[in-house]
């Protein structure tokens, strides 16, 4: 495995586009910061051989040079302290501007690439891992390759200060080097690899955490009694996991323990060699100490250099993770400039044109060659049974999904050209697993079309439409409550309530085609009977596509298609359906014998 150095330029220059002006503040210190250790090895040793002049000469000794010496430590001290404490300012400012840069790369990907890619195991890996290494592995990287550029400009100082001792100190820190970098970069290949091969291992732990840990799971995790399952599960795993990364550990030490020893026996040689050269005459007492100085100052410098080089090492091999997030593309969507505008006016209506689709992870077709057309203004209801694809058809109508073949027509415009702003503004969805936004409930609706004002006279309209406004108005701070439970002085809806809220965010859009996915599911009968007397009115200029179990919500349909297995079925107005006597007759009959509508339903 080699460095890829091509990661670590990336690194660089991504740290180096965050903030030109603080990375070369940054530079600066460490610069400044590399400097420092000789000139503090110089002055001991001056202080040194000024004191070791005067030594027993009392009061008739000059001490002036001494004094100058003291003063010019003292600027050193203070330099050096200056620069440590500026130096970890800087640093921690520079790291802001880097996190964003991170951030923001990571944001523009999740909320651009294909929806898809969600349902992709092997993408949840890249995923898991470059969200993981992504919070530092930038800023490490460049830490790392700073740290080298400091402590190499401190080691060469020094390293050139030994060797004018004698050549064979530079060979003695050479081996040192060899034997400490060998074993590191055998290690960061190891922990690279294992982290590679166990990603699904550790999302695996994670995600019998979360069962264990989030509000989700919570109910059921009780009335259930499920913990002692699942937190078997999460400590096997992760007990396997930890043995194994405990044994790499484990090996890493033992290497290590060997270079120590080998690395005091040289330094031990070396020590022996100074001290000879000091009792020879060759050396003062001053270079003496200063040679011990540096030959231990420069030992520390050595391993922490190399230190930085396996981590840099490391860098480079984790980086592949973040960058194979930014570059990879799992699942593409077809090759089609999407610039188009949605029509202005909808007058043909929807087409779909031989549908086919099945998901990027599953090997069974949900539609072959599906057809059909909704008018404009239409109000259409899909139903089938459980699996038939109704809301994959939705999720095809709204461009989360592209079809593998056929294609979705507003009007004469191809979905998969239009422009992704254009599509939102003109086709509003309440997905059955609407979302919950713990935020104002103005807000809630607002986000609807964040185009308009957010105290746009339409958001009290919307609610009303759905029959929520009331309570809302109720609310401690009425709209301007905040809702759910995670922040202070919230106030929590029922999941009837939330779908109301989601339908006026609906509302709200004023989009030309509005798809409900089952939208009275959670209500009560009351709330439901109001929408569906409603409905009409409230629909009145929009084509919308309904999905629903409940007779009482079909009944609102102009239209009923029918979808069965792959494809529709039947289609045609509720009542002429029903007299037909075919597949939907026979299942709203069954949901009569279900009890779940009455005999004036079936009927028609
Ligand atoms: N993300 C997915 N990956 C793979 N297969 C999926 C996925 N989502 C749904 N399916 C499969 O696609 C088929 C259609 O599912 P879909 O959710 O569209 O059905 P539905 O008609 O909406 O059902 P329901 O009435 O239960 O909501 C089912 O066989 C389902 O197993």
């Amino acid at each position: 495995m080699r460095i890829n150095s091509n990661n670590i330029y990336r690194a660089l220059r991504l740290v180096w586009e965050s903030s030109r002006k603080w990375s070369i503040i940054n530079f600066f210190f460490v610069i400044l910061k590399g400097l420092m250790p000789l000139m503090l090895i110089f002055v001991v040793q001056w202080l040194v051989d000024e004191v070791a002049g005067l030594y027993g000469q009392g009061s008739n000794g000059v001490y002036s040079a001494l004094f100058r010496v003291l003063f010019f430590a003292g600027v050193v001290f203070v330099v050096n302290a200056f620069c440590n404490a500026v130096a970890g300012i800087v640093r921690e400012k520079h790291s802001f501007f880097i996190s964003d840069q991170v951030q923001n790369m990571i944001h523009s990907r999740t909320t651009s690439f294909y929806f898809a890619n969600y349902e992709d195991h092997k993408f949840q890996d890249v995923y898991y891992r470059a969200v993981n290494e992504a919070s530092y592995r930038p800023s490490h990287t460049y830490y790392s390759f700073i740290g080298l550029v400091q402590n190499g400009i401190s080691l060469l100082l020094i390293a050139g200060l030994l060797a004018s001792l004698h050549w064979s100190m530079i060979i003695a820190l050479l081996i040192v080097a060899f034997l400490i970098i060998s074993i590191r970069l055998k290690y960061s290949q190891r922990v690279y690899r294992f982290k590679r091969e166990h990603t699904e291992d550790e999302r695996c732990v994670g995600y019998y955490n979360r069962l264990l840990t989030g509000k989700e799971f919570a109910k059921e995790l009780r009335v259930f009694n499920l913990a002692g399952i699942f937190k078997a599960r999460f400590e096997q795993r992760k007990d396997s996991l930890r043995n194994k990364r405990f044994a790499l550990s484990k090996l890493k030490t033992f290497y290590e323990l060997g270079v120590q020893l080998l690395t005091t026996c040289v330094l031990l040689v070396v020590f022996a060699f100074v001290s000879n050269e000091a009792i020879q005459g060759n050396i003062t007492q001053g270079q003496m100490v200063m040679y011990f100085l540096a030959l231990y100052r420069g030992y520390n410098f050595l391993q922490d250099f190399l230190g930085r080089i396996s981590s840099l090492y490391e860098d480079g091999l984790f980086l592949k993770n973040f960058f194979e997030f930014l570059d990879y593309d799992l699942i593409k969507t077809k090759k089609v400039g999407r610039e188009t505008l949605f029509p202005e006016k909808l007058r043909k209506g929807i087409v779909v044109k031989d549908l086919s689709f099945k998901y990027p992870n599953s090997a069974r077709r949900v539609f072959d060659k599906v057809n059909f057309k909704i008018l404009p203004g239409e109000t259409v209801a899909f139903v089938g049974a459980n699996g038939a694809g109704k809301s994959t058809l939705v999720k095809l109508l709204c461009g989360l999904y592209q079809p593998n073949e056929g294609n979705v027509f507003f009007d004469d415009v191809d979905l998969a050209t239009i422009k992704p702003e254009s599509l939102a503004e003109n086709v509003s969805v309440v997905f059955q697993d609407f979302m919950l936004y713990n935020i104002s409930a103005r807000e809630n609706i607002w986000l609807g079309d964040v185009n308009k004002d957010i105290l746009h006279v339409g958001i009290e309209e919307s609610a009303k439409k759905s029959g929520v406004h009331n309570l809302l108005n109720d609310l401690p701070s009425g709209y301007e409550t905040t809702l759910g439970t995670l922040f202070k002085d919230s106030e929590m809806l029922s999941v009837g309530e939330w779908q109301r809220l989601a339908l006026s965010r609906s509302f709200f859009n004023d989009a030309q085609v509005v798809i409900l996915d089952e939208p009275t599911s959670s209500m009560d009968a009351q709330t439901e009977s109001m929408l569906v007397e409603n409905f009409k009115r409230i629909t009145a200029h929009t084509t919308s596509i309904i999905i629903s179990h409940r007779m009482s919500t079909i009944k609102l349909a102009d239209r009923v298609v029918v979808i069965d297995g792959h494809g529709i079925a039947e289609e045609g107005a509720p009542e002429q359906l029903m007299k037909q006597k075919g597949v939907f007759y026979r299942m709203m009959e069954g949901a009569h014998r279900a009890g779940q509508i009455g005999k004036n339903d079936i009927m028609g």
